[in-house]
C-alpha cells in the first residue's frame, strides 16, 4: 500500500484560492498511491486567526469540492488534511475530509482536542466529539488533527475502534519540533500502529512550521521524514506488519485498564 504526503508551504503571500489549485495539482500527481494526505488547515494556516471565519466552508464548499475532484482524477483515497468548517449550528470546527477514488466525501472529523489554551482555536472553534475511523481496503485509519497528538486515550479508543494506522494533519510549530517527533513514535510503539503525521511548511502569523512529516511504522521505526519545506513523501507501507506486531510482541494483549 502505497501513501503521498503532502507537506504544502502555506505561505500567507500565496491567496487560498492558488494554494488550492496547486494542492488540486500535488493530489493528481499521486496517480498510482493509495492513500494521499495533506495538513491541518492548510488554506488558512493553523495560526491565522483572523482567517478562520472569512474562510470557512460547509462540507460542499470550495475546498471541499476541489479535493473530491482531485480525489476522483487521481483515482486515489485522499485524506484533505483540515479546513475550518463552518457547521450547521453556526459553530466553526476544525474538519477534516476523507474522499474515496471516486470523489465522494466517505467521512469526516472535528478535532476533538482545540489548541491555544484560553485563546486562539480554543475559543475559536468548537470542538468534536465522535471518533472517527476510516476502514479502507489494505488497513483500518484512525483520525486525529495536530494537538489530538498529545492524548493517548484517544488513540487508545481508536485502537479499540479497529484503527491499525493513525493519519494525523497538523499545523506543527517549529519550537516544539522535537515533541512531534517524539510523540508520532510513541503513538505507533504504544499502539502497535502505523502513524502517517503530515505537517506544513513555510511561517504563517508569524510561527515557523517544523514540517518533519514523518510516517512511522508498527515497531517505532521511522520510514520517512521530511525536511523542513514543501515536499511529498512517497512511503510503502505492509499492512500485514501490525497483525505481525501485535501477535509476536502482543502488549496490547496485557492492557489492563
Ligand atoms: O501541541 C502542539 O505543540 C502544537 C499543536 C498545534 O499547533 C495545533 O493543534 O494546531
Amino acid at each position: 500500500m502505497r501513501a503521498s504526503l503532502i507537506q504544502i508551504d502555506v505561505d500567507p503571500g500565496e491567496s487560498v484560492n492558488s494554494r488550492r489549485e496547486r494542492a488540486g495539482s500535488l493530489v493528481r500527481e499521486q496517480r498510482g498511491s493509495d492513500l494521499v494526505v495533506l495538513p491541518e488547515l492548510w488554506t488558512t494556516g493553523a495560526f491565522a486567526y483572523e482567517l478562520f471565519g472569512d474562510e470557512a466552508e460547509k462540507l460542499d464548499g470550495p475546498t471541499a469540492r476541489a479535493m473530491s475532484e482531485a480525489a476522483r482524477d487521481a483515482g486515489v483515497w485522499l485524506h484533505a488534511g483540515s479546513v475550518p468548517e463552518r457547521g450547521e449550528d453556526g459553530v466553526l470546527y476544525n474538519t477534516s475530509l476523507v474522499f474515496s477514488p471516486d470523489g465522494a466525501l466517505a467521512h469526516s472529523y472535528r478535532k476533538i482536542h482545540r489548541f491555544g489554551f484560553d485563546k486562539g482555536e480554543a475559543v475559536l472553534m468548537g470542538a468534536g466529539d465522535r471518533l472517527v475511523t476510516v476502514p479502507l481496503p489494505e488497513l483500518t485509519l484512525g483520525l486525529a488533527t495536530c494537538y489530538d497528538l498529545r492524548f493517548p486515550e484517544l488513540f487508545r479508543g481508536l485502537v479499540d475502534a479497529g484503527a491499525q494506522a493513525f493519519v494525523i494533519p497538523a499545523g506543527w510549530p517549529e519550537r516544539r519540533r522535537a515533541h512531534w517527533t517524539l510523540l508520532a513514535r510513541a503513538r505507533a510503539v504504544e499502539n502497535q500502529a502505523y502513524v502517517l503525521a503530515c505537517g506544513t511548511a513555510g511561517t504563517h502569523a508569524g510561527v515557523e512550521q517544523a514540517g518533519r512529516s514523518v510516517v512511522v511504522d508498527p515497531w517505532g521505526e521511522v520510514l520517512a521524514e521530511a525536511g523542513a519545506g514543501e515536499e511529498v513523501l512517497v512511503v510503502d507501507l505492509a499492512p500485514g506488519k501490525v497483525a505481525e506486531t501485535r501477535a509476536t510482541f502482543p502488549a496490547l494483549r496485557d492492557r489492563v485498564l
